[in-house]
C-alpha cells in the first residue's frame, strides 16, 4: 500500500516542516508514504476562483486509478482516530493506495470535493494548511499503530 499526501504551497515559516519530516520518517516503518507538494497557482496572477481551478486540474491528474481520493475540508466528515485507522486498513485491505489532499490559501475547487471517496474534516475550525498537515500527518501515525494494536494511542 502507498500513502501520499498532497498539499499545495510552501511552509514560508519553517514552523511545521520538522515535525511533518518527524512523522513522515515515522510512517515510512509502516507504510510507502510520500510527501507530494504543489506550487499555488495563485502565485500566477490568476483571480481566485481560476487559481482553484488550475490547482483542480492539476491535483486530478496525480491521481491514479487504485487510488482512494481524500479531501481535507473543513465541511467535511469529522473521524475519531481509530474511524480514520479503520478506513486505512479497509483500504489497505482491498489493495488500494490513499492520496490525501490538503488545499491551499483558497481551499480546495469544488471539482477536487466532488472527486474525493471521503471529504474529512480535522474539526470544524480552519486551520492554516501547513498546521492541517501536521495534524493529518499524525493521525495517519497513529492510524497505522493503532492497526498494529501497538501503545501509542491511548
Ligand atoms: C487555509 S485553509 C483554506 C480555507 C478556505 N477559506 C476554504 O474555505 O476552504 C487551506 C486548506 O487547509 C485544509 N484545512 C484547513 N482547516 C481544515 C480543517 N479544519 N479540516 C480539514 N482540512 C482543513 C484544507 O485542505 C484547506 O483547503
Amino acid at each position: 500500500m502507498k500513502v501520499r499526501l498532497l498539499s499545495i504551497g510552501k511552509d514560508r515559516s519553517g514552523l511545521y516542516e520538522p515535525a511533518v519530516q518527524e512523522y513522515a520518517k515515522r510512517l515510512g516503518h509502516y507504510t510507502r508514504f510520500e510527501l507530494v507538494e504543489m506550487a499555488e497557482a495563485s502565485g500566477k496572477r490568476l483571480k481566485p476562483g481560476d487559481a482553484k481551478a488550475a490547482e483542480a486540474e492539476a491535483i486530478l491528474s496525480k491521481r491514479k486509478p487504485q487510488d482512494w481520493l481524500v479531501a481535507l475540508d473543513e465541511r467535511g466528515s469529522l473521524l475519531d482516530s481509530v474511524e480514520l485507522s479503520r478506513y486505512v486498513g479497509k483500504a489497505q485491505t482491498g489493495a488500494k493506495d490513499l492520496l490525501f489532499i490538503i488545499g491551499g490559501d483558497e481551499g480546495l475547487d469544488a471539482r477536487v470535493r466532488d472527486a474525493a471517496n471521503l471529504t474529512l474534516s480535522l474539526s470544524k475550525m480552519t486551520l492554516p494548511h501547513r498546521l492541517a498537515r501536521v495534524v493529518l500527518i499524525e493521525q495517519l501515525y497513529r492510524a497505522f499503530t493503532i492497526l498494529k494494536g501497538e501503545p501509542y494511542h491511548k
